[in-house]
């Protein structure tokens, strides 16, 4: 199995690296960057992260199987491979983690927008390039990352059901939230609730989806718009603290591991063979799910080997049907 991470010398693209390094170490990972010394650091010391076999304390980690190849390709190689998309053909799953730096305007609230035009020049790049390779399952984590994956998608000319805008980030920042309002008496493994619309300002909890040990939850009116609002900032409360440079790779980069690990395993937990009764929301090409189209949104998809196996349609309130229109508006009109 090979994963392909585009952007792999920055820090989402390396943490993803790691964790799925350590999660699953017999997959062979590619890191594809500009900053070529960055990507090739990171790819050294990943190797070597797979190598505590050669000691008594890391050979459980193996069990008599060979670790997964680490390699770093410099972009400038992939220029033959604008015709020659041979990284494209030999990924089972690609990461795109690629962004234009953060700047002082991204470190604040809604900052994710700050980075569209430049990302959105790269998306077109990167699309041109995956245009000439086999379509591959490509989960897109780049800032806005629903406007991301819509323009990878547009640029690439693949099936919608090939991309996966993450933000699942969000879901479990929600379930810290509420497991911490319970008092510290519920544990943030039993609380769901999902979220779909944008990465940003406009998404939307699914709140009459909400459960805590599988029953039901209501709340107030203040209290999700407190919940909301925190959710909505905490990542630049992250940002802010970590001095402006670095975002929320933790989260981040385990979720978006995960959700690699499930496309591998052909959208079945890998140890269970189940594909789960849930669906997870991610953001994916929408044509008339939800009565939208010509914009991408997170909503609940049901997971296989080649992407998106199906979108559900969830009986939304009227006030989260109202959200999810309000994102797509958003969404669509910063497209325009
Ligand atoms: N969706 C989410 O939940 C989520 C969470 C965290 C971060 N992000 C986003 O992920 C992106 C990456 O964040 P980061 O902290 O790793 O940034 P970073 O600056 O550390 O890394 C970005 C990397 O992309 C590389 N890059 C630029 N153009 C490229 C190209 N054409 N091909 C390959 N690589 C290219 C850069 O050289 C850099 O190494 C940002 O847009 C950030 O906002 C999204
Ligand atoms: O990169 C950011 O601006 C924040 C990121 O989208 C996150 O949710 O952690």
């Amino acid at each position: 199995m090979n994963v392909l991470v585009v952007g792999g010398g920055g820090t989402i693209g390396s943490t993803v690296a790691y964790t799925l390094a350590v999660q699953q170490p017999t997959i062979d990972l590619t890191l594809v960057d500009p900053r070529t010394d960055a990507a090739r650091g990171h790819a050294i010391d990943l190797r070597h992260s797979q190598c505590h076999a050669a000691h008594a304390v890391g050979r459980p980690a193996f069990d008599g199987d060979r670790p997964g190849t680490v390699s770093a390709v410099d972009p400038d190689s992939r220029t033959g491979a604008e015709t020659d998309p041979t990284l494209v053909d030999d990924a089972d799953v690609i990461v795109v983690t690629a962004s234009a730096p953060r700047s002082p305007d991204s470190f604040e609230r809604g900052g994710r927008l700050s980075v569209l035009e430049r990302n959105l020049e790269i998306a077109a790049d990167l699309g041109a390039w995956f245009a000439d390779g086999e379509p591959t399952p490509t989960v897109v984590v780049a800032n806005p990352c629903d406007r991301i994956a819509h323009r990878l998608w547009e640029a690439s000319g693949w099936p919608r059901r090939r991309f996966l805008g993450y933000s699942l980030s969000e879901t479990a920042r929600l379930a810290d939230e509420l497991a911490r309002r319970a008092d510290g008496d519920v544990s943030p493994s039993d609380v769901s609730c999902p979220i779909v619309g944008e990465h940003g300002e406009h998404m939307v909890p699914v709140f009459s989806r909400a459960t805590v040990d599988g029953e039901p939850i209501s709340l107030s009116a203040d209290d999700r718009e407190a919940i909301l609002d925190s959710v909505r900032s905490i990542p630049y409360d992250v940002i802010e603290m970590r001095g402006g440079a670095d975002s929320s790779r933790w989260v981040t980069g385990r979720g978006v591991a995960l959700i690699v690990g499930r496309l591998l395993e052909g959208g079945t937990d890998g140890a269970t063979g189940d594909r789960g009764a849930d669906p997870v929301c991610l953001s994916t090409p929408l044509s008339g799910e939800y009565g939208l189209e010509g914009v991408s949104l997170s909503v609940p998809v049901v997971l296989d080997e080649g992407g998106v196996a199906e979108i559900v349609e969830w009986d939304l309130a009227d006030d989260e049907r109202e959200g999810l229109e309000a994102a797509a508006e958003a969404v669509r009109a910063s497209l325009e």
